[in-house]
């Protein structure tokens, strides 16, 4: 963008696709599902895997420990409450990091917990030093963060920090309430509060996930927790896809393999058996699909005129529709590109009744119709005694 300059971020993400991402309702990964994501997010340079929750059930232990010994890149991260069991089923599993959570607004500690702020904070700090005792690294997690008292948040925050040594505070919107200036606000209290490094992971209840994680990412977060398709909990998470391509062309960050986007995004969309909305960012079926003819025309000469970044960026193809909205200059274009070359008045002809059909359909046309069109079109204008007063596609 030329009228502005960000200042440059330092962050890493973790992609919590396989946790966060599986608790979308219905949602079940097999094992051979999870470690061929997790090989995609690896190969894709992404730093942090959040691969399970091991005590949801042994199957899901299994798996979690099958990709942390998988020799990847990316380092591989479980999810555990503040409790002794848990933290022992992530011991069990070789990862290298355990995210150990407990919320801390009043909301959950009335009725979810039954208990105390400091009994909550108590049992967190009883986790955290049996988990680093026994090696593992951490993230002590505040769920609720953006519904918790900040100076509550910034009391465990201290204190944990000076007592344990913890590689991250990690910040979650479990509610999705935040926006931009809040979470700019909220991150930027406990930045100044803390010396260790912040995670941010926010939920899309208000549709504002993805803005949310890169107003924390230039607030001073380093860890962004997304999920591939934006899936998860109700409304989903920060997409994998929107944060990876918004860094890229807003921030210059440019060292993840973003070409593997449209791929991942198809193989969770079939594993999950949920499809992207067709108008989805970076990866929904309309993200490289245009119809209007004056953005057709153009971008037949550049594409750039009404794409802010090439479909190959990521993964993703370019595609040319014909439909109501078509204009002569894209027509042309368009059927010179499949091997058609029509005079003037054929063209004229042709949009003519590519207006009619769309508008009597009302939908695009296919190229088999658009074909059938044409040669309509030319036997008309060949013999014109003969033509027939309606046509059809
Ligand atoms: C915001 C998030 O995404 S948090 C993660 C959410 N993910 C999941 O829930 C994963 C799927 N969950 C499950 O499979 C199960 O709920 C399990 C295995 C985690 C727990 O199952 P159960 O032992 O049957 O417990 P149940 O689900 O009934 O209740 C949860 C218990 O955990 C406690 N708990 C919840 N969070 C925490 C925490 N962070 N630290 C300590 N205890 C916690 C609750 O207070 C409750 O305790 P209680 O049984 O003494 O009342
Ligand atoms: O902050 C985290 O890493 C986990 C918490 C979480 O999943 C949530 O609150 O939605």
């Amino acid at each position: 963008m030329d009228f502005i300059e960000y200042r440059p971020l330092d962050i890493e993400i973790c992609d919590v696709t396989l946790r966060d991402g599986e608790q979308t309702p219905g949602v079940v990964f097999t094992k051979e599902q999870k470690l061929a994501v997790a090989s995609e997010l690896d190969s894709m340079g992404i730093e942090v895997i959040e691969a399970g929750f091991p005590v949801v059930s042994a199957c899901e232990k299994e798996t979690v420990k099958e990709i942390a010994n998988q020799g990847f890149n990316s380092r591989i991260c479980c999810l555990s409450r503040a409790v002794k069991g848990d933290v022992d089923a992530a011991l069990e599993c070789d990862v290298d990091i355990v995210s150990i959570f407990i919320a801390m607004s009043d909301m959950h500690l009335k009725y979810k917990y039954h208990r105390s702020f400091e009994e909550m904070l108590g049992c967190a700090k009883e986790a955290i030093e049996y988990a680093t005792d026994h090696g593992l690294k951490i993230r002590f997690a505040a769920e609720d963060a953006s519904r918790t008292p900040i100076d509550r948040l910034k009391r465990a925050f201290k204190e944990v920090e000076s007592e344990y040594k913890v590689q991250y505070v990690s910040l979650a919107d479990t509610v999705g309430i935040l926006n931009p200036s809040t979470t700019k606000y909220l991150v930027g209290e406990i930045f100044k509060t803390v010396n260790t490094s912040i995670c941010i992971h926010c939920h899309d209840d208000l549709g504002m996930a993805t803005a949310n994680t890169l107003a924390a990412a230039e607030a001073g977060a380093k860890q962004l927790h997304t999920t591939v398709n934006a899936i998860g909990e109700r409304a989903g998470n920060a997409s994998l896809e929107e944060v990876m391509v918004a860094l890229r062309v807003q921030y210059g960050i440019d060292r993840y393999d973003t070409t593997k986007l449209t791929a991942l995004s198809r193989m969770v969309s079939e594993y999950s058996g949920i499809t992207p909305s067709v108008n989805k960012a970076v990866v929904g079926q309309n993200a490289f699909t245009h119809e209007s003819g004056i953005h057709v025309a153009a971008i037949l000469e550049e594409p750039r005129t009404y794409e802010l970044f090439l479909p190959e960026m990521v993964g993703g193809k370019r595609n040319l529709v014909v439909g109501k909205h078509t204009g002569t200059k894209a027509l042309k274009g368009i059927i010179n590109s499949i091997g058609f070359c029509l005079e003037r008045e054929e063209l004229c002809a042709l949009i003519e009744k590519v207006k009619v059909c769309t508008e009597e359909k009302r939908k695009s046309i296919s190229r088999e119709q658009l074909e059938r069109l044409i040669s309509q079109v030319r036997q008309e204008q060949k013999a014109p005694e003969k033509q027939e007063e309606k046509f059809t596609i």
